[in-house]
This record gives C-alpha cells, structure tokens and sequence, in this order.
C-alpha cells in the first residue's frame, strides 16, 4: 500500500514491508551468504577434496586413525584460513559503510539521511546538484534541473528535465522529460521525485550486466596470479616425480598417493589470500584511524605502488576558506556595481555552490530586494560560467560570471567609471587583461562579472544568450595556500610519487600557489593546448608537465589516461563533480567526506579531513602490507619450497617414505601458523622508499638461490640420520620434521629484512609465534599424542647437531641473501649487467 501524501512520504512501515517485497536498492546486490555456506567454500579446493577422498579411502582400508588426524589437520588450516579471512570481510565491510552515499528522503513527515541501498518505490527523495540520482523515478518538483546520463546514453553533455513535462508512455524511455534515471548525476538545480523503481528492476539495473565492465587488475593481482602458475608448475612437476618413483620402486599406491598429494598441499601457498587480505585490511583499518576511509581494501596496495599524484587546487592545496578582497571596474577601481551584480547571480544561481559563491554571499549588505529570477543557465565546467535572468521593474537583465578569460571574448562593450556604457576596444581589451595578470601574479582568483539586457518579454536564458555583454568588472579572491602542504608534496617527491596538479582555474594563480608551496614547475599545458593534441602528443609531454591549466573534465581524464599508458600508477584526488570521471579512470580516486555525492562515489579512499598528510601516511601503509606480502611469498617460495624439493627428492633413495603424509599436513598447519602474525610485522625504511611494484624476476631469482640451500641441509639433516643416528623409519621421521619445521619458520627472520638481521627489528607477535612454533614441534615427540602422529622420542645428542645445525643455515642463507641483494643492486644501477 503506498500512501500519496506529498507531503508525508511513506511511513517507515510501509517502507520498511516495501523493502521485503522489492529487495536492496542495488545493483547486483552481492548474495548474502550464511556464514556456514562461507566456511563450506573454503573448502573448495581441489588439493583439499582430493585429500579428502584419499582420506576416506584409507580410512575404509583400515588406517582410521591417521585418517581421522588428517580430516582434523585440514579442518583446523580451513578453519584458521576462514577466520582470519572472515573477520577481514567484516572490518572492510564495516569500513565501507561508513562512507556510503545517502539519498534525502521524506519518511512520516520528515525528511532524513538514509543509505541508497534502503530506499523503495514510492518514496519521495530530494535532489541537488552534485547528487548521484539513487533510483528511477518520476519527478515532481525540478527548478532548473540538469541531468547528466551519460552512464545510460553516452550522451555527455547536460539535460534539462521538467516535472510538467508530459508523462511519457514507455517507462524506459530515456528521454522522457519528467523522470530521471538511476545512476545519472544532477549537474544543477533542485528537484523532488517519487521513486518508481529500485535496484535491478531500474533501466541502470537492466542494461547493467552490458555495462558491466571489472576493471582491468592491477599489477599486484596479476604478479599473484603469475606467482600462483609459477608454484603451480613446480607442484605439478613434483607430484609427477614422487607418484612415478613411488610406482616404480613398487611402494604402496594409495599411500604413495596421499604422500603426493600432502606435498602438493605443502607446497601451495594456501594462505596467501588470507595474508593479502588481512594485510590489507589491517592497513585500511590504520588509516582510519587517520581519519581516511578506505572503500576497497586493494586501494591501499595502490597507494603503495602509485607514482603520480594528480590533484587539483582548491581545498587540496589550499585552504579553500576563500574570501572576496577586491570588486573593481574595468578601470581597476573598487567598484559597488561590480558586487551588485554578483551577488545577484550567486544569489540566484540553483547550482552547486562554490565556494566563490559562498565568498560573494557573506556580502550581506547587498540587497536584492525588488529582482525576481525567471530563468538561469547554470555552470558547467566545459563554459565556466553562470547566468542568472532577472527582473526588476519591467527590465529584465543577463547577469554572468566566470572565467574572464572566456568571459571578455564575449563582451563587446563595457562600463566605464561613471557607469557609462561604452565600446570595448582594442586598448581597453589589453588594459582589463593587465589587470588580470597582475591579478594573477598576486595569487587572487578572478572571476569576471558581465550583464546584458534582453526583452522584457525574453521568457528563458540559453547559452546563446551569453553574447554582445557588456564587462562590469573583475571580482578578485584569495584563497591563501595551505602551508602544511608544502612539506607533505616534498614527502611524497622524496619517496618517489611524483605531484601534477590539474586545475580549471588560470596558470597564474596556479603557479603563485606552487611558488608559495616551493614546488617547482617543470612544464605547464593549458586545456585549450590539450584539446589542440592528439593523444601522442600528449603522451610525449605529460611526464614533463606537472601543471594543467583550465583543463575541463574531459581533459583532466584524458590526461590520466596518457599517464596510465605510460604505465604509471596513478592516483586522483579531486572533490567536484568535474573531479568524478578521473577519479574513477585513476588507478586509485581519493575524494574528502565533504565531496560531492559522484566524486564520493567514484573514489575508492576518503578522507574525514582535508589534510594531505594522511596521504603520504598511506602511501606508507601500502608499502608495508606489500612489503609483508613479499616476505610470505619469498618464504613460501624459499624455504618451504626447498623443503618440499628434498621431501620428493629422498623418495629416490630412501626405502621408506621420508615423511607421513600426516606429518607433511602437520608440517604445513604449523607453518602456516607461525606466519599468521606476518601481517603485523614491522617493514624497513629503505623497503618503503620506493613505490612498490611487482618483480616476477626478483621472485624467481630469489627462488633460486635461497631454496636450494633449505634443500641442501634437509639432506646433511638426512645423513646425518641414518649414518650417525642410525635411525629407523619413526626417528627417522621425527627428526626430519623437527628440523624442517625449525629451519623453515626460523628463516623468516633472514628473509624479512635485506639488513643484517640484528638491525631489523620483527614484530614481538612474530618472534612469539615463530619461537613457539619451533617449541611445539621439538615437544611433540614427547607428547601423549606422538605414538598417533608416528613420532618418537630424540636422542638428546640430536638437539645438540640440530642446533649447530640451525645456526650454520641461518648463517648460509644470510650469507647468500647478502650476495643476492648486492648482485641486484648492482644490476639495477647498471642495466648492462644481467
Ligand atoms: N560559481 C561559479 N561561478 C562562475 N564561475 C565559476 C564558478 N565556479 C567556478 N567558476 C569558474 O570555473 C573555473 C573552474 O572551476 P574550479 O576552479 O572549481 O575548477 P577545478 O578544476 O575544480 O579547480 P580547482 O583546482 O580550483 O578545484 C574557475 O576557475 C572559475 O573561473
Ligand atoms: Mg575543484
């Protein structure tokens, strides 16, 4: 039942039996799945099922027991895999919510703030400009309202709706005039408008799955993609090698099988989601602690890896409290008239504010009693200037401001001190501009101020319209630069992000702002010059430039996608409504709370406050959750690779399985479970100078020289077994897996740093896990359960080789890590040498 009151809107009853009945207002509203189905996936996993048919197996043929310990080892990893994983979803989730748009609804009589995902048919929503229109619906009210719909036509440029416009018969019919589209972005003006449709019943709902284009990875997601084919090839290879010696040498095929099989779910790096993710999650939830709200939590491996910055000026480099200091005529006297006729257009105007708006407005003692507004054409950031048409006493006026640039091109005549109107010639035409630049030079902003008449019968403004006007004068603003940006730009340069600035406003004022700032200019390009280009011209200058002028919105897009082509990582900081299409092109938008609702929407990070600091605080935090990324690949790579390798390789010799397939299971889990505290982990400053970015060759080298040492004591360990200890299967065994487990977690601490292991300090959590670990597994053959596990006590002598052991591996792998960084470094300083 839905009421029609226009004045009540539906109550939350009625709203809350709609929403039941019509679903989340979303589009593809991601499934909600219970947290078992959740758990049950983690599950699927080929190695997992495969493992736990050949359980089954072996358990029919008797071994319940060790069947019965591995159904509770893989039950134990899924279960902390899931955990950690789950509790990452949820704080991300959490974090989202914070920053969703809301919609303006009328519920039992008031209006209120809700998120866009509750709203139902029937309700009654207002609109403004800068708002991100939430549903499809029919419009009841519209001043001035302009839509854009590119999302639905393509059609890039503004258009008019009216409420009494005739209802049209086909309810996709985008053109309609009276209803407005899900998805669309009101460029100015003011509406309200009952909602008819919601979610995946709107036009955006039905087109959606055709515009549905998942962005392009990035280079993280693929570098962990071609690491996973890297492990998955050597897995293969492996598990091959051990099934065909195993057969050959006519060793019990099932167990053979579940051998294989455990080395292959040893050897995987099942844990590696989970560390990207609660690395990365623990790295958004930091940054909200500084106040910046992480949408997705890869944004924060963006930061990580972004090497430009591109911004724009007011608010991000300036304090954006901008205030009116001079109203002068053409003449460059302070001039009344020249308020007057501002105040009026500000006053008027039923667009977005700016907060040049706001600086005219505080003028409280200009009164516009007496004019009435008839129509206006509102600002666009392609003309750069509004025009409000008003009357007074039978006359009706043209009154325009903007950009004077573009503003004097269309004025023909202009007044002079006493108020006269007289021509525009050449000479006053280079005055007033000299009077601009030294505007400019001195840092203040300009807008200029025009008027025309028109017929008293002229019934709306169009933008043809804005011609033969007559130029009143400049209205000059400061808006003084942020110190405290100053430092934070030289931050970001010294560690390796580059800063461009992308401003609709003039190159004077821009560049007085970058002096203020100490940021030198390298190269400047104006939006006029970039329309003149076509896209290589462009790619050749943008590294140069680090200032683009009157640029519009398409052209600031543009300029991030010649950036992109040059493979640079790229992340957009911007707050308007023109701000919206690059920050959704950036590889990562950022935008404040105080932004419109599409800039909002298209940025994947947003900050409580406008304080750049945090910026460089998060390009911080990227590189630490990549740089803890990179350890949990290196080690898996290394040392339980290497590990893995010699397992397989002593089938070859041994006449007895090197390792129970449960001790491999039990080998991994408490691995794994030494590095769950991996995330926490402190990175260094010298790993978090750079941007970082994904190196599939560092990887594979690195692979090659830390693994085989792991392999080469795995067979001294080996010797040392069976002609010192002369050792039988189950000591045999136990020793191995002591010592693998040993200088597998142990080696972390190497790995973890490119320094002297002494001057790098680990997190305390993961020294506790990792010594812990090492403890249990030296406890365990001493343990109730070690009959079950197929251990048995060691021979004290044995702790002792084992710790002489350990050191000279440690030591070894230093020693090569070492070598290893010193080759690199020398080859990345000089290319020539491979
Ligand atoms: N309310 C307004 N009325 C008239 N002209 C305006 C108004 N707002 C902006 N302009 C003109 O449009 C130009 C571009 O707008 P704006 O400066 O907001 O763009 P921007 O790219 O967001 O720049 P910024 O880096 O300063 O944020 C301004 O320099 C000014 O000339
Ligand atoms: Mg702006």
């Amino acid at each position: 039942m839905i009421t029609d009151q226009l004045d009540t809107g539906l109550s939350n009853a009625e709203a809350a039996t709609l929403l039941k009945q019509h679903g989340a207002n979303e589009i593809k509203p991601v499934r909600q799945r219970s947290i078992l189905v959740q758990f049950l996936t983690h599950f699927y996993n080929p190695l997992v099922l495969i493992l736990l048919v050949a359980v089954s197996i072996s358990a029919l043929n008797g071994d319940g027991v060790s069947a019965l310990i591995i159904g509770a080892i893989i039950l134990m990893s899924v279960t902390l895999d899931f955990i950690q994983e789950y509790r990452a979803g949820q704080a991300a989730a959490k974090l989202a919510a914070q920053v969703a748009v809301t919609a303006t609804v009328l519920r039992d009589g008031k209006l209120s703030e809700i998120p866009v995902a509750q709203l139902v048919p029937g309700d009654i929503i207002s609109l403004s400009a800068g708002d991100l229109i939430p549903a499809d619906g029919q419009l009841l009210e519209a001043k001035d309202l302009f839509i854009n719909q590119s999302q639905l036509t393509g059609e890039a440029y503004p258009v008019e709706k009216h409420a009494d416009a005739p209802a049209s018969t086909d309810p996709w019919d985008l053109e309609a005039k009276a209803a407005v589209f899900m998805g669309s972005t009101v460029i100015s003006g003011t509406a309200r408008a009952r909602i008819t449709r919601t979610g995946q019943s709107t036009a955006l709902g039905q087109i959606a799955d055709s515009l549905e284009k998942k962005p392009p990875p990035t280079s993280f997601e693929l570098g962990i993609r071609q690491f996973g084919m890297l492990i998955m090839r050597f897995t293969f290879l492996l598990v091959l090698f051990t099934l065909l010696v195993n057969i050959v040498l006519h060793r019990p095929l099932l167990e053979s099988f579940l051998f294989a099989v455990a080395l292959a779910v040893g050897l995987t790096p099942e844990l590696l989601p989970m560390v990207v993710s609660v690395t990365l999650t623990r790295g958004a939830l930091r940054m909200a602690a500084l106040n910046v709200i992480v949408k997705r939590p890869s944004a924060i491996q963006d930061m990580g890896a972004m090497d430009i910055l591109c911004t724009d000026k007011t608010g991000t480099l300036t304090e954006a409290k901008i205030h009116l200091e001079h109203h002068v005529n053409a003449l460059g006297q302070g001039s009344q008239r020249v308020l007057e006729l501002a105040y009026l257009n500000s006053y008027f105007e039923s667009g977005l504010k700016s907060p040049l708006d706001d600086a005219i407005l505080l003028h409280h003692d200009v009164a516009v009693t007496g004019w009435k507004k008839i129509d206006e054409v509102p600002f666009d950031f392609e003309r750069r200037r509004v025009s409000v048409l008003v009357e007074r006493e039978e006359t009706r006026i043209l009154a325009v401001k903007g950009a004077p640039e573009d503003i004097l091109n269309l004025c023909t005549q202009y007044e002079d001190e006493i108020g006269a109107i007289v021509s525009l010639d050449e000479t006053a035409r280079q005055s007033i501009t000299q009077l601009l630049d030294q505007f400019g030079n001195d840092g203040f902003r300009v807008l200029a101020i025009a008027w025309r008449e028109v017929a008293a019968d002229h019934p709306y403004a169009v933008v043809n319209d804005e011609s033969e006007l007559v130029f009143v004068g400049l209205a000059a603003f400061l808006d003084p630069p942020k110190i405290s940006a100053g430092p934070v730009l030289a931050a970001l340069q010294a560690s390796g992000v580059q800063v461009k600035i992308l401003t609709g406003d003039n190159e004077r004022v821009t560049r007085y702002i970058c002096n203020q700032l100490n940021l030198p200019v390298t190269g400047v390009l104006t939006g006029n010059e970039i329309a003149a280009m076509q896209d290589d011209a462009l790619l050749a200058r943008v590294e140069e430039v680090n200032l683009f002028c009157r640029v519009n919105p398409a052209q600031k897009n543009r300029v991030l996608l010649a950036l992109k082509a040059r493979k640079h990582v790229v992340g957009y900081l911007g707050d308007g409504i023109n701000d919206a299409p690059s920050l959704h092109t950036a590889d990562i938008g950022i935008s404040v709370d105080g932004a419109v609702d599409v800039a909002k929407q298209a940025a994947s990070m947003i900050m409580l406050e406008h304080d750049l600091k945090v910026l460089h605080a998060g390009v911080m935090e990227g590189r630490r959750t990549f740089g803890n990324v990179m350890k949990y690949i290196m080690m898996a790579t290394s040392s339980n690779f290497g590990n893995m390798f010699s397992m397989a390789a002593s089938t070859l010799f041994l006449p007895f399985l090197p390792l129970l397939p449960l001790q491999i299971l039990l080998n991994n889990l408490l691995y794994d479970l030494s590095e769950i505290t991996l995330p926490m982990d402190n990175v260094d400053e010298e790993d978090l100078a750079q941007p970082s970015q994904w190196d599939m060759n560092f990887i594979r080298n690195f692979m090659m020289t830390i693994g085989p040492i792991s392999s080469i004591f795995d067979f001294i360990t080996f010797y040392l077994l069976i002609s010192v200890f002369e050792a039988d299967e189950t000591l045999f065994r136990t020793g191995w897996f002591v010592e693998s487990i040993a200088t597998q977690v142990l080696v972390i601490f190497i790995i973890r740093t490119r320094r002297n292991p002494l001057h790098s300090h680990p997190n305390r959590w993961l020294t506790a896990t990792s010594l812990s670990i090492v403890a249990i597994a030296m406890l365990l053959p001493i343990s109730p359960m070690a009959h079950y596990l197929g251990f048995t006590a060691l021979p004290l002598m044995f702790f002792g080789l084992l710790a002489v052991l350990i050191i000279t591996y440690l030591l070894t792998v230093e020693y090569f890590k070492q070598w290893f960084y010193k080759r690199l470094n020398k080859s990345r300083n000089n290319p020539a040498v491979p």
